[in-house]
């Protein structure tokens, strides 16, 4: 393989599954979930712990990137980017550090997360105050949601996926931290997707609750306001009839019309060409006779069409610049001809103090045009103004029924609204404030976390307690095996509670154990016994390298050797010290006549004999060559040493050494040339040797069988 496609590869690799990881958190946050308002779930930013689990910062804030841009285009919001890019940054350095994504995580949105959304909502969203904080928390609430899935993902990916392209660091965990680490995310996924679940249903069930009273009570509102414009309608109707024969009495007639319906603010009656005849209440006469209505929408709309005409809202045109709605119906002559009409401006505060009274909600009541006509005082809008609401995004119901509208103040406040149009065109519009029903599910949220929370201290705890069972009766265990060998303790007890398992490993132990003891005695049993022979061998083997093999007497090795010591210790005690030159007389002959095996029994008694006479702890008795002795007697003195050679050469002579192939037993003889002299004559063994040999040749010259003793001690007499 070429050098460089080991580090290409790589990196290939990692940038395809940052990417491949950024798509998916891209196309998760293009769909976020809704829950209420305008709050949504978004689990597509999963991806960057996902990423932060394997690959280092560059990645992870590529993968970031990626995720956040679907949730740009959504939320259409770039802090967005700040945030969860420090996110990114935060889980990929605590990551490195060591820490488990999940905590790392949590540790964000407390000290990092939540504070820039405060910021970033309260400086630069369009969203109620109210919402907020509730946001501010349900965004954490959210990180911490979609972090803990993650984690519980990657507990199910095998540790070993991805290894060429790893770069954070595998974490080594004690079984404790890891049982603790998977009871928190398990529990903080389940608690918190279970109360978001019971927080939505209850929010659609609160506001299926309110819509249905709205919608009944707007039905029963919307009748009775039709109810009432009809009657209006229809009193100026049979009015036109009527004041068609008072004629000039119209004043008094008008004033008997007003008292029979007070919810008209005034009303007045005109002849054909729009001149005002008679007025009510009276003192508006004078007014009403300076102005000619001939051009007024309603006036033509009644002579063209001789039905009755109920304007949208409009601006009092004759008296101030009050908001008023009309209804004018045609009069007519006894022939029937419209010769003029009838008119009245409904009193709309009248009507309003009406609705108040009727009305457990508040209300907007809209005309053709969409112009509000009377609406609640406390929602502050203007009469004559078009409401200023927004329908909010459809979330649980699927209909737009969540609205949000601006007062005359400026103020936004969201609405669930239900609305119903009237025969005439006009709308009934009834809100009830959403904002209570946030508050009950930011109660209830609340509640839920602390529930929450204490369930998580409770799982962390009783993880911990539990691992104890395994953790715990490990140590005990693990103190066991650390235990010297040579102390042979009993396994310790384990503690109360332990594992099943454990209990057996425990008790393979103790077997094994017993058995390892067991062969460990029979090995140091067998390697006592095999000591033992070694050394036998060994002292067997010594006897071997210093004796010689056939006769037993030390060979020539270990006489040179010991030579030294038993002159010094002869120097020590002033003693003399006596060399001895022993060879076997004619032995050819007794080898050549009775066979060899006849001569080895000869060596072989004659040593036995030697041995048997000089037996002292000092003497050293050694075989130098074929048939020939050298004896080392340190001190003798020279009688004793006479004495003792001579009787060796005679006994020698007189015993049988060895018994003949017909049974006759065979007697030898010996020379020997003997030296005694101070341990000090010489340090050389040669000198000594050569001493003793000079001696044992005369002893052979003279004969054989013989001694020729050299004494060199100065009180000796010389031999
Ligand atoms: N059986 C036997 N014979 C041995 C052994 N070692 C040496 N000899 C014999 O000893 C004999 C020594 O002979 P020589 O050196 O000629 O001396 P000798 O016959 O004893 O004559 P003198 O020493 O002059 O009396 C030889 O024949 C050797 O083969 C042994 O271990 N066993």
């Amino acid at each position: 393989m070429m050098p460089g496609k080991m580090t290409v590869r790589p990196v290939l690799q990692r940038a395809a599954f940052a990417s491949t990881l950024g798509a998916v958190g891209f196309f998760l946050n293009l769909y976020p979930i809704p829950l209420f308002a305008n709050l949504q779930l978004i689990l597509g930013n999963m991806v960057i712990l996902l990423c932060a689990s394997r690959l280092g910062l560059p990645w992870v804030l590529w993968t970031a990137a990626l995720a956040v841009t679907g949730l740009h285009l959504t939320w259409d919001v770039s802090i967005a980017y700040l945030i969860f890019g420090l996110e990114a940054v935060c889980l990929a350095l605590l990551r490195k550090r060591g820490w488990y994504l999940l905590y790392a995580d949590i540790v964000y949105w407390i000290f990092f997360g939540m504070p820039i959304t405060a910021i970033a909502i309260f400086q630069w969203v369009d969203l109620p105050q109210e919402y907020g904080w509730f946001t501010i928390w349900k965004q954490g609430f959210n990180g911490v949601l979609y972090s803990a899935f993650a984690s519980l993902l990657l507990m199910g990916i095998p540790k070993g996926w991805l290894k060429r392209i790893r770069q954070q660091p595998v974490l080594v965990r004690t079984f404790r931290q890891k049982q603790v680490h998977a009871m928190v995310a398990l529990l903080s996924v389940t608690l918190m997707v279970m109360l978001l679940a019971h927080n939505r249903q209850l929010m659609a069930t609160q506001k299926v609750m309110h819509y249905a009273q709205l919608s009944a009570v707007g039905k029963g509102a919307a009748r009775q306001l039709e109810d009432y414009l009809e009657r209006h309608k229809g009193a100026l109707m049979l009015a036109g009839r009527w004041f068609s024969h008072s004629g000039e009495d119209a004043q008094a007639d008008l004033a008997a019309l007003h008292r029979s319906y007070p919810g008209f603010a005034s009303l007045f009656i005109t002849d054909s060409e729009g001149q005002v005849l008679g007025a009510s209440p009276p003192r508006r006469l004078a007014a009403y006779r300076s102005i000619n209505v001939s051009a007024w929408p309603d006036f033509k709309a009644v002579m063209a069409t001789s039905k009755p005409y109920l304007s949208d809202v409009i601006r009092d045109r004759v008296f101030g610049r009050a908001p008023i709605v009309t209804v004018s119906a045609p009069r007519f002559s006894e022939a029937g001809e419209v010769v003029g009409t009838v008119e009245g401006a409904l009193d709309l505060s009248a009507l309003n103090q009406q609705l108040a009274q009727q009305l457990p909600f508040e209300w907007v009541l809209q005309d053709k045009t969409g112009r509000i006509v009377v609406a609640s005082a406390s929602l502050g809008l203007a009469p004559l103004s078009r409401p200023g609401w927004s329908t909010l995004r459809p979330v649980e119901l699927g209909d737009p029924s969540l609205i949000r509208l601006e007062s005359a103040f400026g103020t936004f406040t969201d609405y669930l609204r239900h609305q119903r149009e009237l025969e005439s065109g006009w709308t009934l519009n009834l809100v009830v404030p959403y904002l209570p029903l946030v508050k009950q599910a930011e109660s209830q949220f609340g509640v839920g976390t602390a529930v929450m929370v204490v369930a998580l201290l409770l799982a962390v705890a009783l993880a911990a307690h539990q691992s104890r069972y395994l953790t715990l009766p490990l140590e005990v265990l693990a103190k066991d095996v650390e235990q010297p060998e040579a102390e042979r303790r009993p396994l310790r007890r384990l503690p109360q509670g332990s594992a099943r398992e454990i209990l057996q490993l425990q008790k393979q132990m103790a077997i094994h154990r017993s058995a390892l003891w067991a062969h460990q005695d029979e090995l140091e049993a067998q390697v006592m016994a095999r000591t033992e022979e070694l050394a036998e061998a060994n002292r067997k083997l010594a006897i071997l390298a210093s004796r010689d093999g056939l006769t037993g007497a030390y060979n020539r090795r270990y006489f040179v050797e010991n030579f030294e010591s038993i002159r010094q210790w002869c120097i020590r005690g002033d003693h003399a010290l006596l060399m001895v030159m022993l060879d076997i007389d004619h032995f050819k002959q007794v080898n050549d006549t009775y066979g060899h095996l006849v001569g080895d029994e000869c060596l072989q008694r004659l040593v036995a004999l030697m041995q048997a006479q000089f037996g002292r702890h000092n003497d050293l008795l050694s075989r130098f060559g074929g048939e020939e002795f050298v004896l080392l007697l340190p001190g003798l003195g020279e009688r004793d040493a006479r004495n003792l050679l001579a009787t060796l050469v005679s006994t020698v002579a007189e015993q049988p050494m060895a018994t003949t192939s017909t049974g006759q037993p065979l007697t030898i003889t010996v020379s020997l040339g003997a030296v005694l002299a101070p341990a000090s004559f010489s340090p050389t063994l040669a000198d000594w040797l050569s001493e003793a040999d000079r001696c044992l040749y005369r002893a052979k010259q003279e004969g054989r069988n013989r001694m020729i003793f050299k004494s060199l001690t100065p009180s000796l007499t010389r031999s």
